[in-house]
């Protein structure tokens, strides 16, 4: 992660126009937990890269992995490649515990690369635990915007597949289906492949697939992103709808707007652990003084001539404070940077 990537993509004032965000602001009635997240580490294994340097690339949760000394064949046969059997470990969660209730709509929210797709994958059961483990009451649906989707298919067939996978009978999707075209607003486009449509017609159709199966634990990565306000309005009833009949949902969004909007409880992520976990309002006023120390930091280092290697130090240092649970986003800036610094409960 640079420290360019650091604030890129938040959206702190929001996708929200004001009259998408009328009606009362999300109150959770709390049931029985339904899921219950324990020291998890979710560790990624990537091959064939150059190890040692994706190690000193300076993100803080990447490493080489140790690996065995290749055989004399491997190396014959790699001649000139210089790093067979590299491997790195990229520790993207690292011992994040909580546990949901019945009725909460939870946002996580982080800069870039901080682990959230992977939290939410990981409580979904698409990805195992390194270590640590989740407790699940109920089948959780996650149909993101990256969810695989096959684009040489109609939109017709992938609600068929999207459908099935997220555990609904052929004939509840039949029912559902014209529910879900018009839901993601694509008209006569459900029967042309996916690949012709834009990617905001795309989002909204994964997104009305995944609620549509009505589950018992909804999930949604940055689905909402790309949807006009409308969507966005239909959206918010929609997960309003599956809380209220005591359903739980996970959002993640870089937008704080959406997240104060729709969630009742906020998760903050940053480097793979939990830093916040708290009312959707007080987190997100914490993060977003976090994002704005960090984009005052980075304008004055900026303006004041620092390069590269000197923001190298910096982030280096970070990482290490972020490590002790200490992370402060610039020590440059302590006086704008202190009261936003993300602290481990
Ligand atoms: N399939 C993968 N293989 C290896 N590393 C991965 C993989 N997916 C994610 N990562 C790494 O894990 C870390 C967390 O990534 P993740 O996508 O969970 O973060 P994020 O907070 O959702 O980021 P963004 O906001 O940019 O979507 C990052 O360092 C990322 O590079």
């Amino acid at each position: 992660m640079t420290e360019a990537d650091l604030d890129l993509d938040v959206d702190l004032e929001g996708e929200f126009e004001p009259e998408d965000l009328q009606g009362p602001k999300p109150v959770a009635h709390v049931g029985p937990p339904v899921l219950v997240v324990d020291d998890l580490h979710i560790v990624y294994r990537v091959f064939g890269g150059k190890a040692r340097a994706a190690a000193k690339s300076g993100a803080a949760n990447v490493r080489a992995a140790k690996v065995e000394k290749p055989s004399f064949v491997k190396r014959l046969l790699s001649s000139g490649s210089g790093h067979v059997g590299a491997v790195s470990e990229v520790h993207a969660v690292r011992g994040i515990s909580f546990v949901a209730r019945h009725g909460e709509a939870i946002g996580i929210v982080g800069v870039n690369g901080s682990g959230k797709s992977t939290l939410l994958r990981a409580v979904a059961g698409l990805i195992p635990p390194a270590s640590g483990s989740v407790y699940v009451d109920g089948e959780p649906a996650l149909l993101g915007v990256n969810a695989a989707l096959m684009p040489q298919l109609t939109g017709e067939r992938n609600i068929m597949i999207g459908g099935l996978a997220l555990g609904m009978t052929p004939q509840e999707v039949d029912e559902r289906f014209d529910e879900v075209v018009e839901f993601a607003d694509i008209g006569d486009f459900v029967y042309l492949p996916m690949k012709t449509y834009s990617s905001g017609m795309a989002a909204r159709l994964r997104f009305a697939i995944s609620s549509a199966a009505r589950p018992e634990i909804l999930m949604i990565d940055e689905a909402l992103a790309t949807g006009d306000a409308a969507f966005k309005a239909r959206s918010k009833a929609r997960i309003d709808e599956v809380r209220k009949n005591a359903g739980t949902v996970f959002l993640v969004s870089h937008s704080i707007a959406t997240i104060e909007a729709m969630c009742t409880r906020v998760l903050w992520v940053h480097q793979g652990q939990l830093v916040m976990d708290g009312p959707a309002d007080e987190v997100a006023e914490a993060y977003k003084e976090f994002v704005r120390a960090h984009r005052r930091a980075n304008t004055s280092a900026r303006a004041g001539g620092v390069g590269p290697r000197a923001r190298s130090k910096r982030r280096n240092r970070e990482v290490a404070e972020a490590k002790t649970g200490d992370a402060t986003p610039s020590d440059g800036q302590a006086t704008d940077a202190a009261d936003a610094k993300p602290t481990a409960e």
